[in-house]
């Protein structure tokens, strides 16, 4: 198929399986068949082990999570709840509701077949008991597709971070800067500047990875502290903001496509200026529209012949207004 095509097909042909999913529809659709193998973690450690970095980007609904599905260069997904300050508006990723968290993880989720996603565990659902922690992982992984659970927290957190794994449900850490306890780490600030700091880090890494955690996210850690975490652990490390010694590298997908008229960190690299350019490319419509250049009816517009015109014309004639 022409590359022209296939993108405009691509997205038809994905909605039109989700309709029919509930109806048991054939996945043959437009001549032909998909066919879909979705990674898992056995994939991810086929490139650990081959030391082949890693690469994550976030999502955070169901475009995002087709567009990254889509990438042959990304390896693995992650809803982070992230999506709290991106999609969704809010000042921190302590303020969204569970409920609605949970809206976004299934709105990414139908846009995804093909990569291991790991979704956070947003703050409020694993603070409290096992029990609420269980609940709340549970609600995540029945939404299906979903790999591993992450969650902010080092060796305080192990005990129950044992538990989950005990109960087939598998968890990647999170150490290092953690986002939702900005009120108590005095906001987003590198962690790991001084040697007992980097050390609690290395020994929080430590019993994560007794704990069971098949993954780490490691966050705004000095480069040479996360090399040589990477190099002392037998689990895979992922990094943002902690160069590039790490087995793999997470950015944010609004980030790294310059999705908000905002501060980054200064480990993002934008690879694109979407929000400038769209609010350019939407400037150019209302231009369009106000000097009559758009909608032009030849190419955008919907076309009666000349003997139906004639025949409405002179039904319309007798219709009294
Ligand atoms: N869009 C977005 N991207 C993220 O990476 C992200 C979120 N949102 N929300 C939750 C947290 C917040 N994060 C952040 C936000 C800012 C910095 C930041 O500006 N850091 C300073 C370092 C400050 C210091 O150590 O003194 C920097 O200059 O990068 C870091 C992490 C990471 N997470
Ligand atoms: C930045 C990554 C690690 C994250 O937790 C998020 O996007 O929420
Ligand atoms: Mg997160």
């Amino acid at each position: 198929m022409a590359p022209a095509a296939k993108s405009i097909l691509t997205p038809l042909i994905r909605s039109a399986r989700y309709y029919c999913k509930g109806e048991n529809f054939s996945r043959t659709l437009h001549s032909s068949t998909i066919t879909h193998r979705q990674s898992t973690l056995t994939d991810i450690y086929k490139l650990y082990n081959a030391k082949s970095p890693i690469s994550v980007i976030t999502a955070h609904d169901f475009i995002s999570g087709a567009i990254a599905d889509d990438s042959e260069k990304v390896d693995m997904i992650l809803i982070g709840d992230s999506l709290s300050m991106t999609a969704k508006g809010y000042r921190s990723t302590l303020e969204i509701p569970f409920e609605e968290y949970i809206y976004a993880c299934k709105s990414v989720m139908r846009g995804v077949n093909n990569k291991f996603v790991i979704a956070d565990m947003p703050f409020g659902s694993v603070e409290s008991s096992d029990e609420k922690c269980i609940e709340s992982a549970v609600k995540i992984m029945s939404i299906g597709k979903i790999g591993s659970v992450k969650i902010e927290g080092g060796k305080e957190m192990a005990p129950r971070i044992k538990r989950l794994n005990e109960l087939g449900i598998p968890v990647t850490g999170h150490i290092g800067l953690q986002p939702q306890k900005f009120n108590s780490f005095g906001g987003y600030k590198a962690q790991g500047k001084q040697a007992c700091g980097a050390q609690k880090i290395y020994q929080d890494a430590l019993a994560l990875q007794e704990a069971g955690c098949r993954m780490i996210v490691l966050e705004c850690v000095p480069h040479k502290i996360s090399k040589y975490i990477t190099e002392h652990l037998e689990v895979p490390t992922i990094g943002i903001g902690c160069g590039n010694g790490t087995s793999g590298q997470v950015l944010v997908f609004a980030d790294l496509l310059g999705m908000l008229d905002a501060k980054t960190g200064k480990f993002v690299k934008k690879y694109m200026n979407f929000h400038n350019d769209a609010v350019a490319a939407l400037n150019s419509y209302g231009t369009d529209v106000k000097s009559n250049r758009f909608p032009e009816n030849a190419q955008n517009g919907f076309h009666i012949s000349e003997d139906e015109y004639s025949e409405f014309l002179e039904l319309a004639s007798k219709v009294k207004p």
